[in-house]
């Protein structure tokens, strides 16, 4: 019998499970993604680390303590040159909770207003975590990094992607489309997620091997 390929994924952002199981398909076709709703509810830690990768480590952690499965989570946000980096890893909520995109873009726009062009220089940042148990038992834990360098624009464009997606232009591609007006495909293919998601799928398929 073939058993079945299952991975646990531990976020709560719809839109960023989107991509990520697009991306986990194109690499692990067949592969089936868990999510919070399909294990008990369980506290969920607080994302306090000072880097992306100590907060994806927290989140994968946390989702294979309760899963038992090879666990995945994905810590990502805006760097902006400007702003000395920030949002960062404070980008979910950069205006204050609850968590709000709206909000959070008309005040980095308001942030960034007296910038000009040639300093709008920003990049999306993601670390992929991935926790399993080893052959011998012994708990493994993976990180990956993803970048997408790009600048920040001075009006909302696009309906596509999430965050803060609709204020940033990526320098791949042409250079003028923001990530929120291009396709699913160009987004993944270019992207900080994207280049995260490809680099742990190989370490995915040996942990999935056991
Ligand atoms: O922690 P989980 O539950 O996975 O969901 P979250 O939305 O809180 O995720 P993060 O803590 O990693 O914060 C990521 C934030 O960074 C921004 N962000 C990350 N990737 C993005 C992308 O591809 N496009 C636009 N904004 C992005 C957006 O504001 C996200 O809410
Ligand atoms: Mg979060």
């Amino acid at each position: 019998m073939i058993e079945p390929v299952e991975i646990f994924l531990a976020s709560r952002n719809p839109k960023k499970i989107a991509e990520m199981e697009r991306i986990l398909g194109e690499t692990l076709p067949g592969l089936r993604v868990l999510g919070l709703d399909d294990v008990p509810a369980y506290d969920e830690p607080v994302e306090d680390e000072p880097d992306f990768a100590g907060n994806a480590l927290l989140k994968a952690r946390a989702g294979f303590a309760v899963s038992g499965l090879p666990s995945i989570a994905d810590d990502s946000g805006l760097c902006v040159d400007a702003l000395n980096g920030m949002p960062g890893v404070l980008s979910a909520r950069w205006s204050g909770p609850p968590k709000d995109d709206a909000r959070n873009n008309r005040l980095l726009l308001d942030q960034l207003a007296d910038v000009p062009d040639e300093r709008r220089g920003a990049e999306f940042r993601c670390a992929v975590a991935l926790v399993h148990a080893g052959p011998d038992g012994q708990v493994r834990e993976e990180v990956v990094d993803g970048v997408m360098r790009g600048r920040v624009i001075r009006e909302l464009r696009g309906e596509g992607g999430f965050g803060y997606d609709v204020l940033f232009v990526p320098d791949d591609q042409d250079g003028e489309l923001t990530s929120a007006e291009m396709t699913a495909e160009q987004k993944d293919l270019i992207s900080h997620r994207g280049k995260s998601v490809r680099a742990i799928a190989p370490i995915v398929t040996v942990a999935l091997a056991g």
